[in-house]
Parts: structure tokens; sequence; C-alpha cells
């Protein structure tokens, strides 16, 4: 188990460049399973999950070629269906949360897959529901084995187009449907779909490469099933979340930093949620610079009650950044709600702050309320262990922040989703060690 070793107090300064989206990044590789020409991807950052994505690939038969730092060709013209049948794929699949997506594309094209029950953050019940009822309306079988946990979809006649109605917009589950239905015989609308930046990013790539979707960005998408996909090249867009975090980790830090190249046509509510706490940020072009703030106070309602941060399906607030809004409201002058409604065990990281000095209430397993310190305590150092990618890097955060020397441990599991993250904030001034 690795650790990181920070020293508090930090003050940050510099430029720093977002690596390229991890939640895309997982969604885009699986979909060079569509088709058995070249696919060249750019920006593919260099993270625990997207690595671990790319071995599964390479290990089912999918040629993979490296061609810098952050690019990379695949070619999958010589898949092999039978590794899914492997022990080694059952341990690998079930470690990371996207290769449920590989399920989408491979079913599109040889009318058959296999999964076990994916891995990724434990942060309450992760069900595949929707992704399942997907493939069956689009005429898969579905079988699934409660003793080992692996789920199994066939389709003997091939797919066919049909209406569906998700009952919620999953991420995971519509780019599944999505990739599914694209060579399917006839239309397929999908109502209720998810329309995060990662799915628009997907479909983009798959319209590159033949297919006929549209409704792109809405939740309502109809395709046209096509015989074949061809190749394509694409290029991730700067990680939304990584993004977010760095605005939080700014201000946190009383720090001076400038987010390089960060798509903010693409960032939807994010900016104003953290401007809501306070956060001052000016956007030159397309960069984001926050200037080293004192302090920062958090709004409140129009009717001067207490905010409330929630999460929301895109185009509302991404659940993956409210550990952070969690976190940064510790040093606000104000008091915030967090409420965490997708997610049911995302909260409970707050037992660390708390031992660091801050002032929550965990009101219930998706609620926390934060009264900020505005800096008359600082947080202080602890030792501390950390539960998922987006609370590890809260706790980072206020490691940064505090008095003296923290400890977090398992920083596995922030490598999954930040590249380099230690290297990259101790370039701006930070003093991280990695410990292994
Ligand atoms: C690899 C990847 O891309 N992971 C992301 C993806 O996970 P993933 O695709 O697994 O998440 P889903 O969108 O399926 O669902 C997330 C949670 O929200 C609940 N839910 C979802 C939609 C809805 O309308 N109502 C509802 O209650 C689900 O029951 C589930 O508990 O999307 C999540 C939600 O943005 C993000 O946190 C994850 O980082
Ligand atoms: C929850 C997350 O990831 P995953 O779905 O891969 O566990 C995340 O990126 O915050």
């Amino acid at each position: 188990m690795g650790s990181f070793r920070i020293q508090g107090n930090a003050k940050l300064k510099g430029e720093i460049i977002p690596q390229g989206a991890k939640n895309e990044a997982l969604q885009i590789l699986c979909a060079v399973l569509l088709t058995e020409e070249t696919v060249t991807i750019h920006k593919i950052p260099n993270i625990r999950d997207v690595m671990k994505l790319i071995d599964l690939l390479d290990d089912i038969g999918v040629e993979v070629e490296k061609l810098g730092d952050e690019s990379y060709r695949f070619t999958a013209n010589n898949i092999d269906l039978k590794y899914l049948d492997s022990d080694e794929y059952k341990k690998k699949a079930a470690s990371l949360r996207g290769s449920v997506m590989m399920l989408g594309p491979l079913l599109a094209r040889f009318g058959k897959a296999s999964i076990p029950k994916p891995g990724g953050d434990k942060i309450g019940r992760r069900r595949l529901d929707t992704h399942f009822l997907g493939f069956k309306k689009l005429g898969a079988e579905f079988k699934y084995d409660n003793k080992t946990s692996h789920f199994s979809i066939e389709a003997k006649n091939g797919l066919t187009g049909t209406y569906m109605l998700l009952e919620e917009a999953s991420v995971t589950g519509t780019a599944n449907i999505i990739m599914a239905a694209v060579m399917a015989k006839g239309k397929t609308t999908i109502y209720n779909a998810a329309c995060e930046p990662y799915i628009q990013q997907l479909c983009r790539m798959m319209v590159r490469m033949g297919a006929n979707i549209h409704g792109i960005g809405s939740n309502l998408l109809t395709i046209e099933g096509v015989e074949r996909l061809s190749g394509t090249t694409h290029t991730m867009l700067p990680d939304m979340i990584e993004i977010g975090s760095f605005i939080g980790m700014a201000a946190m830090t009383q720090s001076e930093i400038t987010i390089k190249d960060a798509r903010i046509d693409q960032l939807g509510i994010i900016p104003e949620m953290f401007q809501k706490l306070g956060i001052k940020m000016e956007f030159h072009g397309d960069d984001i610079h926050i200037p080293a703030q004192d302090s920062y106070t958090i709004d409140t309602f129009i009717d001067g009650s207490i905010l409330t941060v929630a999460d929301a399906v895109w185009p509302g607030f991404t659940p993956d950044l409210l550990s952070i809004v969690l976190v940064t409201a510790t040093q606000a002058q104000g008091t915030v709600l967090v409420h965490q409604k997708m997610f049911e065990s995302r909260l409970f990281f707050v037992d660390k702050l708390i031992d660091m000095g801050a002032q929550i209430i965990l009101c219930d397993p998706h609620r926390a309320t934060v009264i900020g310190l505005d800096r008359k305590v600082n947080l202080r150092g602890i030792q501390m262990t950390s539960p998922d990618i987006r609370a590890g890097v809260s706790l980072l955060i206020a490691a940064l922040s505090a008095d003296g020397e923290s400890v977090i441990h398992n920083v596995e599991q922030i490598d999954r989703g930040y590249q380099y993250i230690d290297k990259r904030l101790n370039a701006l001034g930070a003093n991280i060690e990695r410990m292994d």
C-alpha cells in the first residue's frame, strides 16, 4: 500500500495542465472494439484505471501501439473472445469500473460478451440494471450467475433498434447501450440518456467512425444502425474533475494557480459552483486563473438561507466533485449543506477531516453540513487512509493546507484517477513524498 507524506502550509504557485479525462478515456478505449480498423487516441491520462483497461484490451487481442506519452494506436482486428472465460480476465476486469463498457461494443460486433461484477470506488451500491435492461431491449439475452457474480449477454439473432426510456440516466449504462445500438438493425431511441461531456465525446467519436447519432448533448438520442464502423482519431477533453479539484485546492491553500487549456465551454456549472463558495477566478482565453485569496465567503440562497450544493445528472453538478466542495468549504467563511444524492457511502471520509479540526456535522450518509473555519484555525496534519479517488484528493488538499505533516495511506486510490499528482503539485511548490 503506497503512502504520501505531505508537509502542510503549502502555498502553491504556477501553471498546471489538466490531464485527459479519466471517465471519457474509459469509454473511448472500449469503443476501439467497435471496429477492426485502427483508432488513434490522444491525451490518454497515465492513471491506474486507464492503464488497466489498456492492458485488458491488449489481453483480448487488440493491437496496442504506444505513440508517445499520451498517445496510442489501437487495432481490434484479432479479438479472442475465449479470453473472456479465463480467470485472468475475471480478475483483471473486476478491478475497475470502466471494464463494464467492453460489453456494449463486444455485443455489437460479436453478438456476445461477459463480465465479472466490475470494481471501482466503494461509494455505495453501484447497480448495473440500466446496462442490462438496455441490452435486453435491443434483443440480447442476459444471465447473471449469483454465485460467481458474473454477467453474460448474448444476441443470437443480432440486435434490433427499439425505443427505451432509461430508469436512470446512468453514465456508463448510457455509453454501453449507445455502443451496442450503433450497429443494431434499424432505429434506437434512448430517452433519459446521460449526456455528460464524456458521452458527448463518445458519440462524436462514433459519428466520425460512421455512426448515425442524433440528439448529442441532450437526454434524447436517436441512433440509426449502420453495418460497420471505421477507424478514427480522437483527443480526450481535459478532465473536468481534475480542474474542479485544482480550483478547490488553490482556494484552500491560498495559492495562485493558472489551469491551462481548461475547455471552459465544457465545464458546465462547475466554475459557478466554486464561485458560490466565494472563490474568485478569472478566465483568460481558455485558462482559469485563481488568485491567492485570504478568505472566501460562501453565498446564501436569495432569501438568506444556507446554501445547499447537491449532485445531479448532467448538466447538474457532478457527484465526483462534491468531496472537493466539502473540503474546500472547511476553510471558507459561512456554512454549506453538501448533499450527495447519488451515492450513499461517499461522505464517510469526513471523519478524517473532523479529526483534522474541521467543523462538519454528518447529518446522515447523504448529507453533511460544513461550518467554515474562515482561517481562524488551521487544520492539523494527521495520518489517514484514502477510501476512494475523490475523498483521497480531498484529504490531500486538506493535508496541503494543514499545520504540520500528514500521511495518507492507500494512495493507489488517488492514482486511479490523478496522473503523477505528487510530481505535478511538487512542481508548483508542494512537498509531497511518495513512500512505497
Ligand atoms: C467510470 C465512470 O464513468 N464513472 C462515473 C460514472 O459511474 P457510473 O456510470 O457507474 O454511475 P451511474 O451514472 O450509473 O450512477 C451513479 C449513481 O447514481 C445513481 N443515479 C444515477 C442516475 C440517476 O438518474 N439517478 C441515480 O440515482 C445510481 O443509482 C448510482 O448509484 O458516473 C457516476 C455519476 O456521475 C460518477 O460518479 C462516476 O465517476
Ligand atoms: C467514482 C469514480 O470512479 P469509478 O466510477 O471509476 O469508480 C470517480 O471517478 O470519481
